[in-house]
């Protein structure tokens, strides 16, 4: 794929219509190129994510693994970061740590900025209901509860009083206006990505995690539930960090991390799906180019 330099971006770059869907951000519409990383919407400062010198080793001695080296970043609100590496980089224990599902060995990481690695359990879960959304791969909406119930559920859980209106109008952001009374197994599994995602953003949280969000679905119905998480960024000011295998995902992004080996081999902005493959590539090709993982041993988005 070729860009045009400040041109439009062509009909045929996704193999979809040009008005389908909203612009991903490496020619974003309203922004010129270049608009600083994640520049907050809504939020007077600081970081929704900071990681300081995070560590993870699974087991002890000379059989020990070393799934995070010490990652360095910050990640500002109203931000959209995609994370990529190749298998076994570390990518699912990056997320876990700094959602408070997995405690680091040692670092720092602060969400929203209440540190949180000395958090008992109970307050961590009490934090993740309330201040963090979550997107999975497999959609995870609970079958026997309608589409309402299941974007409320946040709600419920972090002892918050049911929003109705807030759920209604997530939905109609989402497109799903209409579908509340539904049952997950009446929709589509795009629509049900969907739901998914007004559930995440229900309680206003810090920071949407989403984990191969778009892995279960076609190409088409992966760029619209990519819009509607660029939307949230743009519009809601929300924080989004994804993990995705995909260069097309990653090119809805502000930013993508690139993981090797448990440490942050690069950094690229805004960029376009072909040059995100051609670095994941550089990644997994057997020998990289000397001084290519020199580049960002510290991630910090101003
Ligand atoms: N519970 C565990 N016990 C031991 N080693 C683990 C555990 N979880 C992960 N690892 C190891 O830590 C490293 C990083 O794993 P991680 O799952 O974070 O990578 P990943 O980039 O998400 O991989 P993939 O893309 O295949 O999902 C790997 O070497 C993995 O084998």
């Amino acid at each position: 794929m070729r860009l045009r330099r400040g041109g439009t971006r062509r009909d045929h770059d996704h193999g979809r219509p040009a008005d389908a869907h909203p612009a991903p951000p490496w020619r974003p519409a309203g922004h010129p190129v270049g608009h600083p990383v994640g520049h907050p919407v809504g939020h007077p400062s600081g970081y929704a994510v900071e990681l300081g010198g995070v560590r993870r080793q699974y087991g002890r001695g000379g059989s020990a693994v070393h799934a995070l080296r010490g990652l360095d970043l910050a990640l500002p609100h109203g931000s959209f970061t995609a994370v990529m590496g190749p298998s076994g980089s570390g990518k699912s224990t990056f997320l876990q740590c700094a959602a408070g599902l997995d405690r680091p060995t040692s670092g720092s990481v602060r969400l929203g900025g209440t540190e949180i690695t000395g958090l008992s359990e109970n307050r961590l879960t009490e934090l993740r209901r309330s201040r963090l959304g979550f997107v999975f791969q497999a959609f995870n909406l609970l079958p026997s509860l309608t589409v309402e119930q299941n974007v409320l559920l946040p709600m419920r859980l972090a002892g918050q009083r049911p929003d109705r209106r807030r759920a209604a109008d997530l939905l109609a952001r989402v497109g799903l206006d209409g579908k509340a009374g539904r049952r997950p197994s009446e929709l589509s599994g795009g629509q049900q990505q969907r739901v998914a995602l007004a559930r995440a953003l229900v309680t206003r949280p810090d920071v949407v995690f989403a984990d191969e969000p778009t892995g279960a679905l076609d190409t088409t119905t992966a760029a619209e539930v990519l819009a509607l998480l660029r939307d949230a960024v743009d519009t809601l000011g929300a924080t989004v960090v994804m993990v995705t295998h995909d260069p097309v995902a990653a090119a809805w992004a502000d930013r993508v991390l690139f993981l090797a080996d448990g440490s942050i081999a690069d950094t690229l902005d805004r960029s376009a799906p072909d040059r995100i493959a051609a670095r994941m590539a550089a990644l997994t090709a057997p020998a990289a180019p000397a001084g290519f993982a020199g580049a960002a041993g510290t991630a910090v988005a101003r």
